[in-house]
């Protein structure tokens, strides 16, 4: 998938030789090195290879669910009646705050397996539920856990700038200051951090904020990213490009003058069309200008309870292109080599030589398959690090 002057960067009838965990070769089954002609082969029966599947923004861990909430805005409640009757984002602060590791990991594990069952084998996870020291150290725990107990490359997100909590309203700098980033030195000194996160917005932070807290992130050597102009345009994708940002996500406020910026940074656009079809947003991202000025764009579930509820990276594709008009070219990188970037992981989302040996197995005739069926798993085989 690395190559873009073939449509989907695809090779017909290929070969690919996986040894310790790695890519050894790839390349049409005719040119297959004598070399490797003795290793012992499995035959594919001509289905098509991805890399294996990442998603790049996930709110996995996070204890309760706002069905509750769901129905009653759909009964006609506003959003602010929810948020009296104790909705939002507060109610599911108090149940993962509620939640031991353990119950939280379980909770986690169920939807991660829904996603490895699609053949995702690279997943980024958040904190941002807890919004206090301890529970925010325990939701990164619990992140690294799954890490552990599924074959799944696990990168963790901080993002305790996620929202003020209850006991903080109205006292948005005390909070940052006196429980966001001293938890954040925390976490990085246990090894908890892999990135920092953190979400501009009216609803939530400034960009002088969230400026705060990426420049105490720039002193721990930690790269950052941001949740930005998802309901408005206050200059987050700008900030975060500043800051040579991994990516910024969401963006359908973001004007053209954040897309060049972004540009400018190799900083990768983050589309999330679960939140943009829960909220029934109708500002759609500037896919055409990310386009035109060649802003990698990735494609993930933002799988949380409350604005994305959406535990399928299959759908999600569907989503992007039926929704927000991606090409299935540009989603199914979105999902692989893009999503990578969005990581900062430089040992997958290709299928390329040296590579870690993480790949998905379709029964499908051609890549499009994967975009345009609703609801439908074509999975054939998930291959993680050594082969079977
Ligand atoms: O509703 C929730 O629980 C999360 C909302 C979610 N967080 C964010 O930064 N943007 C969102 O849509
Ligand atoms: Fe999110």
């Amino acid at each position: 998938m690395a190559r873009t002057d073939v449509p989907y960067g695809m090779i017909d009838d290929a070969a690919i030789v996986l040894a310790d965990g790695r890519i050894e070769w790839v390349g049409p089954r005719s040119a297959l090195p004598d070399e490797f002609s003795t290793g012992a082969k499995t035959s594919l029966a001509g289905r098509l290879v991805t890399p294996g599947l990442i998603d790049c923004h996930t709110h996995i861990v996070h204890g309760g669910d706002r069905a509750v909430e769901f129905e009653m805005r759909l009964n006609g409640a506003s959003y602010e009646e929810v948020a009296r009757a104790g909705g939002g984002i507060v109610s599911t602060v108090t149940a993962t705050r509620a939640a031991s590791e353990g119950e939280l990991l379980t909770m986690a594990l169920r939807r991660v397996d829904v996603l490895i069952g699609e053949g995702v084998t690279a997943i980024e996870i958040k904190s941002g539920y807890g919004l206090d020291r301890e529970t925010e150290l325990r939701m990164l725990r619990v992140a690294r856990a799954v890490g552990k107990d599924r074959d799944i490359t696990v990168r963790t997100s901080f993002l305790a700038a996620h929202a003020t909590p209850a006991e903080y309203k109205g006292r948005e700098d005390a909070y940052i200051d006196e429980i966001c980033i001293p938890t954040l030195r925390a976490a990085h000194a246990e090894g908890l951090v892999d990135a920092v996160d953190g979400f501009c917005e009216g609803i939530a932070f400034s960009p002088d904020q969230i400026a705060r807290v990426f420049d105490v992130a720039k002193t721990l050597g930690l790269p950052v990213k941001l949740h930005a102009e998802q309901l408005s345009d206050l200059g987050g994708a700008k900030l975060a490009a500043s800051y040579g940002a991994l990516s910024a996500d969401h963006l359908e406020y973001l004007d053209e003058d954040g897309v060049k910026a972004m540009a400018d940074a190799g900083t990768v656009a983050v589309i999330l069309p679960g939140a943009f079809y829960t909220l029934r947003e109708t500002q759609a991202p500037p896919i055409a200008a990310f386009r035109k000025h060649g802003v990698r764009m990735a494609l993930a579930t933002d799988i949380n309870p409350g604005s994305s509820p959406l535990n399928s990276l299959l759908l999600t594709v569907n989503m992007g292109c039926t929704l927000l008009r991606m090409t299935p070219e540009e989603a199914l990188r979105g999902i692989t080599c893009n999503a990578a970037h969005a990581l900062g992981l430089t040992d997958q989302g290709i299928i390329e030589s040296g590579k870690r040996a993480d790949l998905a197995v379709w029964d499908v005739k051609h890549p499009a398959e994967l975009a345009y069926r609703i609801g439908y798993n074509p999975l054939h085989k998930r291959i993680v690090g050594a082969p079977e």
